[in-house]
């Protein structure tokens, strides 16, 4: 494969230390920051909001940061996260009753869009706003809580979402979220992902002799990701 691109979840970071985990996991070679917002509507837990996003920027966090929102509706949120500093907005279509137009929001605000899709959300919701996508998520959990395992029918959905995006023509980013792991990465990445969230793969196996506490995992990840 050609892309790799890590995102480690911040869902499983320690957030006593939030900053140092995420400056720690990028000198570990991880390449962008998956920020999951939960609001115990949508999903059944609560996570951390824009503030928390604005924060990571004024500490001096750089890198992409891909905020999947998991919260119903979505709208509101978008220009607090846009204002907050997010380089990609994902929603999940269910909980916007204006698919077109939240995206257009996002994309207007000057950031990446995308919609994610749940195991069982189909793929049709992309038909007629392929146009102003720039990434596809593809959920291999049901969302809400991280260390849950890998479903594998998803690996047929990042099929099916890689024909679509192939046939497109357009440069987008296909993420797979939920249940990546070192062991199941290399078949993820065949079934045509580039881009793989991982939580607890990452923040539960820090090393204390790697620099920078997490290279060993990031490597494994990119090294079995490139086997496929
Ligand atoms: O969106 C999510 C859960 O809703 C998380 O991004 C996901 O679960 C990551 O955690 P892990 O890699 O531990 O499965
Ligand atoms: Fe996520």
């Amino acid at each position: 494969m050609t892309d790799c691109r890590i995102a480690p979840s911040i869902l499983s970071a320690d957030f006593a230390r939030l900053g140092a985990e995420v400056e720690n996991v990028l000198a570990s070679g991880a390449d962008m920051i998956h920020f999951d917002v939960m609001d115990n509507h949508f999903v059944p837990n609560l996570t951390f909001g824009a503030p928390v996003c604005k924060a990571l920027r004024n500490y001096g966090v750089t890198a992409t940061i891909d905020v999947h929102l998991m919260v119903d509706p979505v709208d509101r949120l978008i220009g607090d996260f846009l204002d907050a500093g997010a380089d990609i907005i994902t929603f999940h279509p269910e909980a916007s009753a204006h698919i077109d137009r939240s995206l257009s929001l996002i994309k207007e605000g000057g950031a990446k869009a995308g919609l994610v899709f749940n195991p069982a959300t189909p793929l049709a919701y992309l038909d007629y706003v392929m146009d102003k996508i720039d990434m596809v998520l593809i959920m291999s959990v049901n969302p809400g809580f991280g260390g849950q395992s890998f479903i594998p029918t998803a690996l047929d959905k990042l099929r099916d979402a890689r024909a679509r995006i192939d046939a497109s023509g357009r440069d987008i980013w296909l993420e797979v979220d939920g249940g990546v792991k070192v062991d199941n990465i290399k078949e993820i990445a065949a079934a045509g992902a580039d881009t793989f969230v991982a939580g607890s793969a990452i923040f539960n196996h820090r090393r204390d002799d790697d620099p920078n506490g997490y290279d060993s995992v990031v490597r494994d990840l990119k090294a079995e990701a490139a086997k496929a």
